[in-house]
């Protein structure tokens, strides 16, 4: 029995090589069914007959290769464009599947003791990219596209998705930058999720396209507040991706897809041309980069052509996509509003009118997918617990310490460098605690004499809370977290994120 359309419903039928494009406004969501033929988004394939619910505002678009028909119910603005890049991606999707063969059967050979020397010319590196671009011009879409073909190959990749774009977060929440291997194409609901869940976002630990990120926090959504902490990071996420996949041939030769912040093509303010090349530098260096892509931007293409090109990395310029939407400062606001929101409360998708409300527990046939999966209630309950100043360190990177002036010797003046952890007493006025978002960080090592100044630095996050009352009086703050589990002892970083329910 072929199930009634709803109501609100359209049809489209896309040419091969064509996209449909939409564009969500607030409050609104659109449902997708794929009726006849192939389509993806952003690389990911949609199944034949599943709904797919997209919300919070999502910009993305359907591309056929071979031409299909959709249905979709209530869009908010959407057409059908016959002229995308994608002939130009897949293209290099080819060049880069056949660097990873090549990477792989040198890797294997080399581990079995079988040592042939690479052909003149031949590389056997796997490809290690990174994405360079302006603002809005689809830098992220494209690592997503890559990574997502890369997954969906059939040859059991891994490929990494690299993040050290702070403001979007990756996967986690922004403020912070990561590495994740991707073992299955990321699906498309909602800008809050851009490029998937992590297993430590709470909503998302239920569904199983969760994601294993390794992130640092650097408490900032703009290169320009810290960038020499930044480039710290990225060598620490350079290193330990490395010892991730050293083991791994078949990680090792999935490669790596850097996506990067539209500040790396363009700085603003003195100083930031400097700091802008030495971010770029510290990627190219810690990821091992071998392929540059700079996406319509010619005067950047130039420049890495000279810088890097001479070095021997391959510089591709690549075309922007005409889909490509514009994203303004108010609406990047309103995203992370959603990023946290959705950590902590997580959300609750209500699909256009006319489909039922998810339900609590998947249901056996659920109709439609929200990201790829069975939709259910996320809506959660988030933790507040009332803790002591001394149950839980905090510190902050390279700022002033909150000790007065008077507190210090006569004659010091103070001087904090950029990178030095000071730990944030919040019995202090004005500690900067209330409603700040804080990273929980992995357990410092147990043996003391490993213990270093800056290892603070050094170690990964492994959730976040926000501190959303501070008693002075009686000592005591409280502390809102996804989970239940105890706080004391643990380890934190504030950066500059606030939030308030
Ligand atoms: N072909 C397309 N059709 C419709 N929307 C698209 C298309 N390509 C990208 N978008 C949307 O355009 C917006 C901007 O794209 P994207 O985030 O990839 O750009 P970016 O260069 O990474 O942005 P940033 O300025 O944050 O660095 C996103 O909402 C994305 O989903």
């Amino acid at each position: 029995m072929t199930e009634a359309p709803a109501a609100n419903t359209r049809e489209w039928v896309l040419n091969p090589e064509s996209e449909y494009r939409f564009e969500l406004e607030q409050r609104t969501s659109l449902a997708i069914k794929l009726i006849q033929g192939h389509a993806e988004i952003f690389g990911a394939e949609l199944v034949d007959g599943k709904t797919y619910i997209f919300y919070g505002e999502c910009k993305a678009a359907v591309f056929t290769w071979q031409g299909c028909t959709i249905q979709i119910c209530q869009p908010s603005t959407d057409y059908i464009s016959e002229e995308t890049p994608m002939a130009a991606y897949a293209n290099l999707h080819i060049a880069f599947e056949q660097m990873r063969i090549r990477s792989l059967v040198q890797i294997k050979n080399y581990d079995n003791g079988r040592i042939t020397p690479p052909q003149q010319g031949e590389s056997t590196e796997p490809p290690r990219v990174l994405i360079l671009g302006p603002e809005n011009s689809g830098k992220t879409s494209i690592a997503k596209i890559l990574v997502n073909y890369a997954a969906r190959a059939g040859q059991e990749w891994t490929p990494m998705l690299i993040n050290v774009s702070p403001s979007e977060g990756g996967c986690m929440l922004p403020g912070t930058i990561s590495a994740t291997p991707i073992p299955a194409p990321i699906q498309t609901s909602t800008p809050a999720h851009t490029l998937g869940n992590s297993a430590t976002t709470a909503p998302a630990h239920m569904a199983s396209n969760s994601l294993l990120p390794l992130a640092y926090w650097y408490g900032h959504t703009e290169t320009k507040r810290n960038p020499l902490l930044l480039e710290r990071l990225i060598r620490n996420l350079g290193e330990n991706v490395w010892d991730r996949v050293a083991d791994d041939p078949q990680a090792r030769a999935s490669g790596t897809v850097v996506d990067t912040p539209s500040s790396f093509a363009a700085g603003s303010g003195s100083g930031a041309e400097h700091h802008r090349q030495s971010l770029i530098k510290a990627c190219v260096d810690a990821f091992r980069i071998n392929v540059i892509l700079v996406v319509g931007h010619e005067k950047l293409h130039v420049e890495m052509q000279r810088t890097y090109g001479a070095r021997g990395l391959t510089i591709v310029k690549i075309p922007k996509s005409g889909g490509v939407v514009e994203l303004d400062a108010l609406f990047r606001a309103r995203v992370l509003r959603a990023q946290l929101h959705a950590y902590f409360y997580g959300e609750r998708v209500e699909p256009p009118r006319g489909l039922p409300a998810p339900l609590a527990t998947a249901p056996p046939a659920a109709g439609y997918l929200v990201a790829g999966e069975q939709p259910t209630d996320f809506t959660l309950a988030p933790a507040s617990q009332v803790v002591a100043f001394g149950d839980l360190q905090i510190w902050r990177i390279g700022e002033e310490t909150m000790a007065p002036q008077s507190a210090l010797p006569i004659g010091a003046t103070r001087v904090v460098s950029e990178m030095q952890p000071l730990p944030v007493d919040p019995a202090q006025a004005g500690s900067g605690l209330y409603n700040a978002v804080l990273a929980l960080l992995a357990p410092p090592n147990p043996d003391e004499s490993e213990r270093y100044d800056e290892e603070i630095l050094d170690l990964h996050v492994v959730g976040f809370v926000v501190i959303t009352s501070i008693d002075l009086p009686n000592k005591k703050m409280t502390v809102l977290a996804p989970t239940q589990g105890s706080l004391v002892g643990r380890t934190a970083i504030v950066g500059a994120l606030e939030w308030q329910e």
